[in-house]
């Protein structure tokens, strides 16, 4: 099943209660949200605080994405805020299993998230401890960016592992998710998509109706590879 989960921090920063609100009733599957620190990639976003102001206003999931250096620090404030899922750099944690494990001991999802150059085989020793892989597909920290090509071929090769493990780990992507690039990623096992500014916020389009496009193309796309296969 393909999931749409927007990603907030490509939203208008003034109207983020709002845009959740109407999100929230456009269907959207979760909500993605940004965490930046400024060491671990060169920008800042959004903090607890933040979503602790949002979580009154939908009883959808929040995905919370921690582009920061030792995350492992923030597990607790972040789940206190109302994080439902947790993704947390491999680059950035040193012990990743024990980062892992502590998301799940309060009752979180767990995700690992991947850089475009980091190897698939740091999953190696994590794999039962691990909800969903966040495969970037651009390097994080800056929205707008450019598609990198190689990581198809890594989501592929992720799918494989999944499939010959048998395993429930579940495939995001995150960067440029596009109208070009979604059958991309969709056929080679993307089911989580973060949606940016290349599908979703759009100056020129109300929300609802980049969202109802959205979901009319997935819709047609999964039943045409469905027919197709
Ligand atoms: O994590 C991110 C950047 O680090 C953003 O979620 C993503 O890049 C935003 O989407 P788009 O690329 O479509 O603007």
């Amino acid at each position: 099943m393909i999931t749409i989960g927007p990603s907030l921090m490509c939203a208008d920063m003034g109207k983020l209660q709002e845009t959740v609100i109407r999100l929230d009733h456009s269907k959207v599957d979760f909500f993605h949200f940004d965490v930046m620190d400024g060491s671990f990639v060169p920008n800042f976003t959004m903090g607890p605080d933040i979503l602790k102001d949002l979580r009154d206003h939908t009883n959808l999931p929040f995905d919370v994405h921690l582009m920061v250096d030792s995350p492992e620090n923030y597990i607790q404030l972040f789940s206190d805020a109302g994080a439902d899922m947790i993704s947390v750099h491999a680059e950035a944690t040193t012990h990743l299993e024990r980062t892992l494990q502590s998301i799940h001991a309060l009752g979180l999802k767990a995700g690992v998230a991947l850089n475009p150059a980091t190897p698939l085989n740091t999953l190696d020793y994590v794999w039962d401890v691990m909800d969903y892989v966040t495969l970037m597909t651009v390097n994080p920290g800056f929205a707008g960016q450019k598609f990198i090509p190689a990581t198809l071929q890594k989501i592929e090769k992720l799918k494989n592992e999944i499939n010959k493990k048998n395993a429930s780990v579940v495939i995001q992507v995150d960067g440029n998710i596009s109208y070009e690039t979604i059958p991309e990623v969709v056929e080679r096992g993307a089911e989580m998509l973060v949606c940016g500014t290349s599908c979703l916020f759009k100056k020129d389009q109300a929300l609802e109706n980049a969202m109802q496009k959205l979901t009319s193309f997935i819709e047609e796309l999964t039943s045409t590879n469905k027919m197709n296969s």
